[in-house]
């Protein structure tokens, strides 16, 4: 199956109804409903039912519809789970996962609301918010908890608060949860998500560091406004040079393939199957990017 771009998860306070009505016209890859920490205490039935309403009432495009819930050990979890499972959500994001043993949990929860609501049991996918030293340090074991676990996101905000530190411009606070998330992720054959950029004033600090987990190898990021979208979406297109490289590669191994071999010399480059894979990547988010037509043709400004 093909993989799906997931460059920008956008979170959309449960609770209000301006910005769950409009979150798809931002062209986000993800919207992330939050039910948990940006929603108060007095408003969690109140948003919980609005996206709901939202879920059965909005057109969100093509964008992949996640919500996160309140944490396993609040009262408001097991209505969540059960809400949005029964509205068709396609992903729940578990907030504050330490253990494997919390996504088995959910999973449960998940699977009850499936059956009861009559939707096909697996079809909904979860995914796990890593906020904190015990989460890093078990970061494989929940990456590979369940067969329904789409990715692992780190959650700076919660992880600095506990790490007893904060955020610091260079990040060199979080470089070992980002580095355990993104390998367990890989390891698991699952999605990465850098964490929130929440100082909506520093520009050049947010470039840089989507920079940064660009170049680590990061699926996207969590992000809390539709103006991050476009800055991580440039970041995570790619140069001219590399599309047309990733192309040439393309072509240079059809031609290998049909004379039956799976390796070639391009311009002194050796071309084999990771070489491949990496340019097929490279002509998907161009795609995406709408750099490139279906074709490989470059689509004019
Ligand atoms: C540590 C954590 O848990 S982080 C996750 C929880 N936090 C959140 O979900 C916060 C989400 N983000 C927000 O609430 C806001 O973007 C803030 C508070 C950060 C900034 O607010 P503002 O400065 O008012 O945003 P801004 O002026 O850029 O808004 C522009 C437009 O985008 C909309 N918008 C802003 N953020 C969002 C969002 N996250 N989702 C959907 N729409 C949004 C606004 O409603 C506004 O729409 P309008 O022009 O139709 O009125
Ligand atoms: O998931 C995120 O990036 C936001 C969050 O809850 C945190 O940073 O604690
Ligand atoms: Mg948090």
């Amino acid at each position: 199956m093909e993989e799906r771009l997931r460059r920008t998860m956008m979170f959309v306070p449960g609770n209000n109804a301006g910005m769950v009505k409009d979150a798809g016209i931002y062209g986000a890859d993800s919207i992330m409903f939050d039910l948990e920490d940006s929603v108060s205490m007095a408003e969690k039935d109140a948003a919980r039912m609005l996206v709901y309403q939202a879920l059965q009432t909005q057109d969100y495009g093509d964008a992949e519809l996640v919500v996160r819930v309140n944490g396993i050990d609040t009262e408001f979890f097991r209505n969540d789970v059960f809400a949005m499972v029964k509205a068709g959500i396609e992903v729940v994001r578990l907030p504050k996962v330490e253990s494997a043993q919390m996504m088995k949990d959910l999973v449960a929860v998940v699977e009850e609301a499936e059956k009861k609501f009559g939707k096909e049991v697996g079809s909904t996918k979860v995914m796990a918010a890593i906020e904190s030293a015990r989460g890093v340090m078990k970061a494989l074991e929940i990456a590979e908890s369940t067969d329904r676990m789409m990715g692992l996101a780190l959650s700076a905000e919660d992880y600095t608060t506990d790490m007893k530190t904060h955020r610091y411009p260079d990040g060199a606070e979080l470089d070992f949860a980002r580095k355990m998330i993104l390998h367990a992720a890989r390891a698991a054959g699952v999605s990465a998500f850098d964490t929130v950029f929440t100082n909506m004033n520093d520009v050049e600090g947010f470039q840089r560091e989507t920079e940064y987990i660009h170049q680590l190898g990061f699926d996207g990021k969590s992000l809390v406004n539709p103006r991050q979208i476009d800055w991580v979406n440039k970041v995570y297109e790619p140069t001219k040079k590399e599309i047309e490289n990733a192309l040439d590669v393309e072509a240079a191994i059809a031609e290998a393939n049909a004379k039956g071999s799976g390796v070639i010399s391009m311009n002194g480059q050796m071309v084999d199957r990771p070489v491949v894979l990496r340019a097929q990547r490279v002509i998907r988010l161009a795609k995406a990017s709408h750099l490139i037509d279906e074709e490989g043709e470059y689509i004019e400004e």
